[in-house]
């Protein structure tokens, strides 16, 4: 008895292991060509020499993302001890010294195989261009020594320099922007709003700004294959600590020994220095002759009184485009959701008022109580938080409300438009990751392409396929498969 073909079942045999091979090796080869590279970061850091103090921020992102945004992350953030690098003028050794501190916590918290690489930037804002309006060799003579100190570090430091106010607005803008995801995705932009203490910044998308009317607030963009018209314009001597000093200044123009100030508590009582509050460009031009060294500041604690001198700071009658903001600055018309961020944010949370959903009067209401609240109670309420900073809440908060509503003319319907934010998705809003996305080249002009389908998805279509090829191959080997179904058939 002998069954017909006799090879026919080694021969299946081996095809079977052969095709299990193949499949085995093909989906093995598919696997690791394409497995996402072990996940390298790199990195990038900031530092924000502002008016008040500097802040040095660190990102990071995947290596192999460097084109694909929404995946810069702020890893850690530092503020630097002392005032802003503007204010060591007259020994600049100090700014380099001052970045010490937080220069060695960047060391630890990059990797020390990433220092080489890792880019360092530094931008000073208003304080330092309005040391340059004032004396711009004491400007220069800070900047060689904020760059000698920052070119000793491990990192590949490229440079330090003064943004103008359209470039503060427009990065602050980016930032917020890409952290929303609003830009890869193309969707509707948020504005933004920056309050620093010597400058304040105003940058937004709308439909009828395309730049012709006043070309010096326009920014064209092209990001992931989008066109942005950006209207964006910085108002020096408009943050909060200048614009506090023009509150004095308008106060002690006869050059009086005491004055009774409505935006400081009933209670305060302060000796201030004439020269002090007139050393500034904002200002200087005021200072009132023959006064005296020193005045006494003494707290009201009026709010509508407050508003009238925050308001007299404005020039909102002249203008000579269709539409203004003040100050003979054009504005388009306000459109879409606003960030307003940093001391816009600290100033509103200290005050309880982040929630725009609160009606304007309301907001009234509670400055007005705020601001006639005594002095010392408001120090007991609050024994945590630096004296410099409570004095002047009141004051910030009207010179807030005043600017959103009667400088940018937001009303009652706009407001609740805008939100008071402080991170977004773990970063601080802010001019600085804009910054380093543009000079690092991470935001694409056009849309990068992205890989069909994910790895998974890959992986499984060709492993689905291999198999299917398989058993089509085995299929097309019928005729030599072994008819187990019939007797064998005996010669
Ligand atoms: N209330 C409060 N104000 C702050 C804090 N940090 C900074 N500021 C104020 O926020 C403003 C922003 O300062 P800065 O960034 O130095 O100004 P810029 O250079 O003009 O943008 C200044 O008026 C600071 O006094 C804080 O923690 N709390």
């Amino acid at each position: 008895m002998k069954e017909k073909n006799p090879w026919h079942t080694p021969v299946t045999i081996i095809i079977t292991v052969i095709g299990v091979i193949a499949i085995v090796a093909l989906v093995t080869v598919a696997v690791l060509q394409n497995r996402p590279l072990a996940q390298k970061y790199k990195y990038g850091i900031v530092l924000d020499a502002g008016s008040s103090h500097t802040a040095l921020y660190i990102y990071e992102w995947p290596a192999e993302k460097d084109n694909n945004t929404g995946r810069v992350e702020q890893t850690h953030s530092c503020k630097v001890k002392g005032p802003g690098i503007s204010s060591y003028a007259s020994a600049p050794s100090r700014a380099g010294e001052s970045l010490r501190d937080c220069m060695q916590e960047a060391k630890l918290r990059v990797p020390g195989k990433r220092h080489l690489e890792t880019p360092l930037y530094l931008g000073a804002t208003a304080g330092m261009r309005l040391l340059n309006i004032e004396n711009s060799s004491a400007s220069d003579v800070v900047f060689h020594a904020v760059e000698e100190a920052l070119q000793k570090s491990p990192f590949s430091f490229q440079g330090a320099r003064i943004l103008s106010g359209q470039e503060e607005g427009a990065f602050g803008w980016v930032t917020v922007n890409y952290l929303d995801d609003r830009l890869k995705q193309g969707l509707e932009t948020t504005g933004a709003l920056d309050l620093g203490g010597a400058s304040t910044q105003i940058s937004f998308v709308s439909d009828n700004f395309d730049g012709s009317e006043s070309p010096e607030n326009a920014v064209a963009f092209r990001l992931y294959g989008n066109d942005y018209n950006l209207y964006t314009h910085s108002f020096l001597c408009y943050g909060k600590d200048q614009a506090l000093r023009m509150v004095l200044a308008q106060q002690t123009q006869s050059g009086p020994g005491t004055i009774l100030d409505p935006c400081f508590h009933p209670g305060y009582n302060e000796t201030k220095n004439y020269s002090v509050l007139y050393d500034s460009p904002c200002v200087s031009d005021r200072k009132p002759q023959g006064a005296p060294a020193t005045f006494t500041h003494l707290g009201k604690g009026n709010f509508s009184q407050c508003l009238d001198v925050v308001k007299s700071i404005f020039n909102f009658t002249y203008c000579r485009y269709s539409q203004c903001s003040f100050n003979g600055v054009f504005q388009p018309l306000l459109q879409g959701p606003f960030g307003a961020f940093s001391a816009y944010y600290f100033v509103m949370n200290f005050l309880n008022l982040t929630d725009t959903s609160i009606p304007l009067d309301t907001v009234r209401k509670k400055l007005t109580s705020y601001c006639s609240t005594p002095w010392d109670q408001i120090k007991q309420q609050h024994p945590d938080v630096k004296v410099k900073y409570l004095a002047e809440y009141c004051f910030s908060g009207t010179y807030i409300l005043t600017l959103l509503t009667e400088g940018y003319n937001f009303t009652s319907e706009s407001y609740p438009n805008i939100k008071f934010i402080k991170k977004i998705k773990g970063s601080d809003a802010g001019w600085t990751l804009g910054y380093m996305l543009n000079l690092t080249n991470m935001i694409p002009a056009e849309a990068p392409d992205s890989p069909p389908l994910p790895h998974a998805g890959y992986v499984s279509i060709v492993t689905v396929i291999a198999i299917l090829l398989f058993v089509l191959f085995i299929l097309s080997l019928r005729p030599l498969w072994p008819r187990c179904s019939k007797q064998p058939q005996i010669i």
